[in-house]
């Protein structure tokens, strides 16, 4: 009997395998971190083959740490940062370049373009995204027209593209020999080229980019009874395993916060931050800046679809405090430091390096800190950089409100950065709602392992999942309301300061 579902999350800055009990509960885990490639400003890379081997060895280690096998596991489910180009060759198994991560900017000219003649209304209509860097059309685009040999290559069906979950699955089910070119529903929902209606890549679309129907993969639902495939008996988990889910990885997040009603939102603070709200199977319109993308698939059942409001810098400015200004040693520490004064000392940091994503999609726009005076200290820049993070959230939070009518009540979180119970509280004083963690924090994982338990019957409905469902903390706004809309007001003010910095056109 198989008493675990294994999760594998290809996050932005590392892989981690975990596992699952019945009852949702982690019993082993394992996370190894990738480069982070900038060969020039704006631009992101990761390498496919190290991202490969972290999965492998990440699986290995899970499973030979518990002493676990093949047989132990109903399920494998994967996760992935999404948006991310992957292009390789089918016969050898090999990139054409790196991949091109999705904060990476060098699109920007094809971005801008999008919106110059036209194409941009057609792509938000069927794709419900706005024309930005972030997505996968423009950067398979680059690849095709900048790397040698690859649009000839693409045309033949040699050349093939993917997201991470597409490269993974593709080399866990057999890689050259016979690996499956497939995606998820979530994932094709990221790229620009996917009809959000017919769930089927659009010609049109396509056209847009010059992208090869042939070098697409295969769209699935995001959990499926029928299986992906499976994992091969010489592979790192050293048996056949049904692989039976894929999704993106905020649409994980959500299965894994049991979000699965509509009305029902979380927000995820990562790399980025990705608050999302569940629409059910209606499909809704941004007026307001947000993304209408899937949430999920499970099966033959109807698409459940979600707005999105993507944030692009928030555990990264974390990051640059520590890698780029070296203030603090390691995240956990920008509490500490921010917590020696009693507020950001007038100072606000808009941290817009790789332009703004939701609600501004402005790919003009670059990093700021205002309002400096001597009297301010490294400790204020990291107060910033955490009200940062909580700002951002309130613009996507406001845009969402005015979507959908639905009014936030409490604010269920979870990622790397919810371990900073200041930050947290933070955003309860700036969103003027309560700020609720989960038990397990690692959703991302936990919903993919959901996806695949659903899929092979290890979990029977959504009702088990909710019961597995544990709040371990939540934070009450303290600020007055006049606090808040003050502090709010200013954030305004510097963010359109960031704009019109960079000539896109
Ligand atoms: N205590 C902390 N305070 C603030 N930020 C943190 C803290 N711990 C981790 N982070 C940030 O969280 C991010 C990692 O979160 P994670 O959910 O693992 O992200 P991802 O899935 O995008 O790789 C990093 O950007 C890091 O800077
Ligand atoms: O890997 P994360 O958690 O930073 O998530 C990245 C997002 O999927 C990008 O859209």
């Amino acid at each position: 009997m198989a008493d675990f579902v294994a999760a594998v999350d290809q996050g932005t800055t590392s892989t981690r395998c975990m596992i699952f009990d019945h009852g949702g509960n982690e019993i082993a885990r394992h996370q190894l971190e990738h480069q982070q490639i900038m060969p020039q400003p704006g631009w992101v890379e990761h390498n496919p083959v190290e991202i490969y081997e972290r999965t492998s060895a990440v699986l290995q280690t899970v499973m030979n740490g518990r002493g676990l096998c093949a047989s132990d596991l109903a399920a494998l489910g994967i996760t992935n940062q999404r948006e991310t180009t992957v292009v390789w060759n089918r016969r050898t198994g090999r990139p054409y370049y790196n991949a091109i991560v999705w904060q990476d900017t060098r699109t920007d000219r094809i971005a801008s373009a999008l919106d110059a003649d036209g194409r941009g209304d057609v792509i938000r209509a069927k794709a419900g995204l706005p024309p930005a860097t972030y997505f996968s059309g423009g950067k398979i685009q680059w690849i095709l027209e900048n790397v040698p040999g690859v649009r000839e290559a693409a045309e033949k069906g040699e050349a093939i593209f993917g997201n991470t979950d597409s490269w993974l699955v593709w080399n866990l089910t057999g890689g050259v020999d016979g690996g499956i070119h497939v995606t998820d529903v979530t994932n094709a929902s990221r790229t620009m080229l996917m009809n959000l209606e017919t769930l089927d890549w659009d010609d049109e679309l396509l056209g847009f980019f010059g992208v090869p129907r042939q070098m697409l993969p295969e769209i699935r639902p995001s959990a499926d009874p029928d299986l992906y495939g499976y994992t091969l008996d010489h592979g790192p988990l050293g048996g056949r395993v049904p692989l039976a889910a894929v999704l993106g990885d905020q649409q994980a997040a959500m299965v894994g916060q049991v979000c699965l009603r509509p009305g029902e939102a979380k927000n995820t603070y990562g790399t980025g931050n990705f608050l999302l709200l569940n629409t059910g199977t209606e499909l809704v319109r941004s007026k307001n800046g947000l993304l209408s993308t899937v949430c999920y698939k499970f099966g033959d059942q109807p698409a459940v679809y979600a707005l999105e409001g993507s944030i692009a810098v928030t555990g990264s400015a974390v990051q640059w405090l520590r890698d780029q200004l070296g203030i603090i040693q390691g995240a956990a520490q920008s509490e500490s430091l921010a917590r020696q004064v009693p507020d950001s000392g007038g100072i606000y940091f808009v941290p817009a390096f790789s332009g703004l994503f939701a609600p501004y999609w402005r790919s003009d726009a670059r990093g700021a800190i205002v309002g400096l005076s001597r009297f301010n200290t490294n400790a204020h820049i990291a107060r910033a950089t955490l009200e940062s993070i909580c700002y951002q959230s309130r613009d996507v939070a406001e845009a969402m409100e005015k979507d959908s009518g639905v009014k936030l009540e409490v604010l269920k979180v979870d990622g790397g950065v919810t371990a900073n119970d200041l930050c947290m509280q933070i955003q309860a004083d700036v969103l003027g709602v309560p700020v609720s963690r989960p038990v397990v924090a690692e959703t991302t994982a936990l919903g993919a392992a959901y996806g695949a338990g659903l899929a092979v019957g290890f979990w029977s409905n959504a009702d088990e999942l909710r019961q597995n469902w544990n709040e371990s903390r939540r934070w009450q706004p303290e600020w007055t309301d006049e606090q808040r809309e003050k502090g709010y007001r200013c954030w305004q003010k510097a963010v359109s300061r960031t704009l019109d910095w960079v000539d896109v056109s």
